[in-house]
């Protein structure tokens, strides 16, 4: 598991941990870390320049202190052909780091003041440079360039060579720190070096302008929950529900799946071909005569009719909108009742597409077990019905886990919000961490995926795992199931329905050996 913390939170951890330790001694491990990653980095290129951006707080600190290690290092092993700090703020920089990196012969360009010859002074050696040091803001910094620097920095970032490595110090310069600004302007990092634990940034929808993460144990110990964290196949494997000697088909669970109609009949086959392959124990459909033919024909291990089961999958391929058509076939339209009638049934329930236009109000609170899996666009229509305001899917994308968050709260249900970043969300009163997967491959954006995830978070649901869980595992799942249908290139939904059971197998062997 990969858990971040929010800024406040590791201020105070640094805070506790520095009133134990001598003065300095927390940067100072923070920067032989950096320094060790940067030497590691520069080991295979001969006459390596690596130039830091240095900003005037601790960011820029750890920066001045790892370069001067670094350019002490290289007295011995005369591995670099330059190296240099590039002062960015006009309130200077770390008094003792820039005192020690001058000591130890690193090259200082000051762009305070705003002299245009020390600008290009400095353009001209970021465009030689191989590692590229980002050390402008860390946890101190606002989302996008400050009006002071952000002349200096779009001209730095200009003059950059694409091939050289950026290195983030603790997190991309103009990223957002709390990882909810998602488009501002800044550093989109190789590799992000932090320190202590991760941040929400490394996590959230701006991880992926962080690169590869690295993490520098500088000894925090955090006295609070995570906000946000990430599942590792380890944690997958643990939450799984495997079966044991004494298991039936029906203690496994049963899952219902309500979905599909007379127009829209491919997405019942997805879904119930998902919970099968999953290892739901037994999948009872319940639909009109076309999709019941289709899911008949396509997946023999599915029952179906009304019976008991122990959660619901409803809404993929539902027409909701059959209920206010006088002319709507007679089947769509019961098809909608018996959506209602899953929702109303007090067991956990899968709710997605249509079926999220059928909520009119929260959850029933006891047990609360309704796992919500809309997309932007779905998100925004069901918070603009349940807050009576109009909210865009832009608005949503802007902000995605606050408007999760929103809608979690107000229907006591956990979100799933799907993108290119999932995100589950629970209600803020249950104090859990937002989940995040980030890992699955952009193909995965292909009509029918969807609907593949609703039936695999319904399985586990009927398994017994809580939403939040069976969002977390179906979410990451699903991603790996989209690398194993076909790594690098398209795939289609039912194939990723189909590399559930290998996706899960290999799972399951990894974390058992
Ligand atoms: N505390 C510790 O023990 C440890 C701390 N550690 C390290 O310190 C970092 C935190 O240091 P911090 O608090 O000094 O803030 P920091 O991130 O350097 O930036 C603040 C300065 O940036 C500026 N600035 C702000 N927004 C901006 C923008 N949008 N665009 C441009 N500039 C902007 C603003 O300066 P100004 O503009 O006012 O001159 C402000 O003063 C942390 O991330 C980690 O790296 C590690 O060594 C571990 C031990
Ligand atoms: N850029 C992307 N990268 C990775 N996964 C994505 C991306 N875009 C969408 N997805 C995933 O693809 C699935 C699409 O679901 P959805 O929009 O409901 O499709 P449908 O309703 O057609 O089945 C979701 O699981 C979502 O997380
Ligand atoms: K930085």
């Amino acid at each position: 598991m990969i858990a971040a913390w929010g800024v406040e939170d590791v201020r105070a951890a640094e805070k506790a941990a520095m009133a134990d330790l001598p003065d300095g001694e927390l940067m100072a491990r923070a920067a032989k870390g950096l320094a060790k990653v940067l030497e590691a980095r520069i080991s295979d290129v001969p006459e390596a320049r690596v130039v830091g951006l240095v900003g005037s707080g601790g960011n820029g600190g750890d920066t001045l202190f790892a370069l001067a290690r670094l350019a002490r290092a290289d007295e011995r092993r005369e591995l670099l052909a330059g190296i240099a700090a590039v002062l960015v703020s006009d309130r200077g920089a770390h008094e003792a780091g820039l005192a020690t990196a001058r000591e130890a012969g690193v090259d200082v360009v000051d762009l305070s003041g705003g002299a245009d010859d020390a600008l290009d002074a400095a353009c001209d050696l970021v465009a030689e440079a191989d590692v590229l040091v980002d050390g402008i803001t860390g946890i101190g910094g606002s989302p996008g360039w400050s009006d002071s620097v952000a002349g200096r920095c779009r001209a730095l970032f200009d003059a950059t060579d694409d091939e050289a490595y950026v290195v983030a110090v603790d997190l991309p310069s103009g990223a957002d720190p709390a990882g909810l600004v998602l488009d501002s302007e800044g550093v989109w990092a190789d590799e992000t070096v932090t320190f202590g634990v991760a941040k929400p940034v490394h996590l959230l929808g701006t991880a992926p302008r962080c690169g590869l993460l690295t993490l520098v144990d500088i000894g925090l110990e955090m006295a609070t929950a995570p906000v946000a964290e990430t599942l590792d196949h380890d944690d997958v494997a643990a939450l799984w529900p495997v079966p044991g000697p004494d298991d039936d088909k029906y203690s496994r669970g049963v899952l219902g799946v309500v979905a599909g109609g007379e127009s829209y009949t491919g997405a019942p086959v997805l879904a119930v071909t998902a919970a099968v392959a999953a290892g739901a124990g037994m999948v009872r459909y319940l639909g009109p005569p076309t999709p019941t033919g289709l899911v008949r024909a396509t997946v023999p291990e599915a029952v179906h009719g009304t019976g008991r089961v122990q959660a619901w999958t409803v809404g993929p391929g539902l027409d909701a909108s059959v209920a206010e058509d006088d002319d709507a076939d007679e089947g769509d339209v019961r098809q909608v009742t018996t959506a209602r009638e899953a929702l109303d049934s007090g067991l956990p329930c899968v709710v997605d597409a249509g079926a999220l236009d059928l909520l009119d109000g929260q959850r029933p609170r006891a047990g609360a077990r309704t796992l919500l899996t809309p997309h932007a666009g779905e998100l925004a229509r069901l918070l603009s019905r349940v807050e009576d305001a109009e909210i865009t899917r832009e608005d949503v994308t802007a902000d995605p886990v606050g408007h999760a968050r929103r809608a979690a709260n107000a229907l006591h249900a956990t979100v799933l919000l799907k993108g290119s970043t999932t995100y589950v969300v629970p209600p803020e009163v249950s104090g859990l961490p937002v989940r995040v997967s980030s890992d699955a491959p952009a193909w995965l954006a292909t009509a029918g995926s969807g609907d593949v995830l609703a039936g695999l978070a319904g399985m586990l649901l009927a398994a017994g795992l809580d939403p939040y869980d069976a969002g977390g595992v179906a979410a990451t799942v699903h991603g790996l199931a989209g690398h194993e249908a076909n790594s690098g290139g398209p795939v289609r939904a039912l194939d990723v329905a189909h590399a559930l059971p290998r996706t899960i197998t290999a799972l399951l062997r990894h974390a058992a050996s």
